[in-house]
């Protein structure tokens, strides 16, 4: 079902140069939509239309099926969680009044309130203690926490969300993805999410899109976007780090050959589950990446892995050629 949709949706800024020209796209519910694209290529102006902070020339976006323009504006930035880079938390309200602010504009009561923040505090990863104190004895990690908190705190279903990891550093950024990656998965929430971060874009997104100049060049999933490239400047775009990023975040779990499902091969294998173990050298639990089975097969010069489970029972083989059957588009 489709949550968002734009038809022919165009927007000048100076009646001019249009910063988005003709777009049509639709995102359904439980989406993970990750905006990527050269700077000024209108990805901020897309996302701020959609929630109504900019208004556009031409064309229609409907949202949850009613065209913009019969919503109450003020009602739908309410039904839309929005996060952004330096989250712009309210310096004088504590945590807990900033990630209530919605709710007490909804005129929701304190016990609700207070609950509802206890929740979406651990939700994200913080301790309950932290919502009696400002913004500014937090860091800025855990404010991110806080402004997705603060997002969800109506429980809206779709969360728009602008480079909202741009500012911290390397490792926590890295965490921050993992968890947003984990609430997605857990909460079902439709999320519109821009960066500049392409491995960013490729470990978050459940279906990437790709602009340049106000049009949609590309958009797929990640597999589509990396072996599938329908234009040269998608291929360029993406370029070589992006593979690394694909390979980073696939599971030895989503390609390995079974021992017991054969069907899954071409390959035919009679091998069962077996309780023997396995020396260290020639095995890769289940829950590895395939980068880290590649490295281990070049470490260890081998041409397959045999896959094991956490009490070391080896389930399966991982070979390089087994990743095929994943991108086969
Ligand atoms: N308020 C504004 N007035 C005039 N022009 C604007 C305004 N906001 C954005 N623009 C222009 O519209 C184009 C698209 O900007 P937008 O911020 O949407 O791009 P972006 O892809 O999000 O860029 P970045 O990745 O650098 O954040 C740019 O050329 C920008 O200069």
């Amino acid at each position: 079902m489709s949550l968002l949709t734009f038809k022919d949706v165009s927007k000048s800024y100076d009646q001019k140069v249009r910063v988005i020209d003709q777009l049509n796209f639709s995102i359904d519910k439980g989406e993970f939509i990750t905006l990527i694209g050269p700077s000024g290529c209108g990805k901020t102006t897309l996302l701020k239309m959609i929630n109504g902070l900019i208004p556009f020339n031409q064309g229609e976006i409907h949202v949850k099926n009613h065209s913009l323009a019969d919503w109450n504006l003020i009602k739908l930035r309410r039904e839309i969680g929005y996060v952004i880079q330096q989250i712009g938390l309210f310096p004088h309200l504590t945590i807990e009044k900033n990630i209530c602010y919605v709710l007490s504009l909804l005129g929701r009561d304190g016990e609700e309130q207070k609950k509802r923040a206890t929740e979406l505090i651990q939700l994200v990863g913080l301790d309950p203690e932290y919502l009696s104190r400002y913004p500014r004895e937090l860091s800025g990690g855990q404010k991110q926490r806080v402004g997705v908190a603060r997002a969800l705190a109506a429980d809206p279903d779709i969360i728009l969300m602008d480079e909202p990891f741009g500012a911290v550093d390397d490792i926590t950024r890295k965490v921050l993805q993992d968890e947003m990656k984990a609430l997605h998965q857990k909460l079902q929430k439709t999320i519109v999410f821009v960066t500049h971060d392409i491995e960013e874009a490729i470990k978050l997104g459940t279906r990437i899109v790709l602009m340049d100049q106000g049009k949609i060049i590309q958009a797929g999933t990640k597999e589509e976007m990396l072996f599938n490239p329908t234009t040269e400047f998608t291929k360029r775009f993406l370029g070589t780090k992006s593979f690394n990023a694909y390979l980073g975040q696939l599971p030895i779990e989503d390609v390995y050959r079974p021992y017991d499902a054969p069907e899954k091969s071409s390959k035919k294998t009679s091998k069962k589950t077996s309780k023997k173990s396995v020396p260290e050298s020639k095995t890769i639990p289940l829950t590895d990446t395939v980068m880290e089975g590649i490295r281990k097969m070049i470490k260890e010069d081998r041409q397959s892995l045999v896959v094991i489970n956490e009490e070391n029972r080896p389930l399966g083989e991982f070979q390089l050629q087994d990743i095929q059957q994943k991108i086969q588009l």
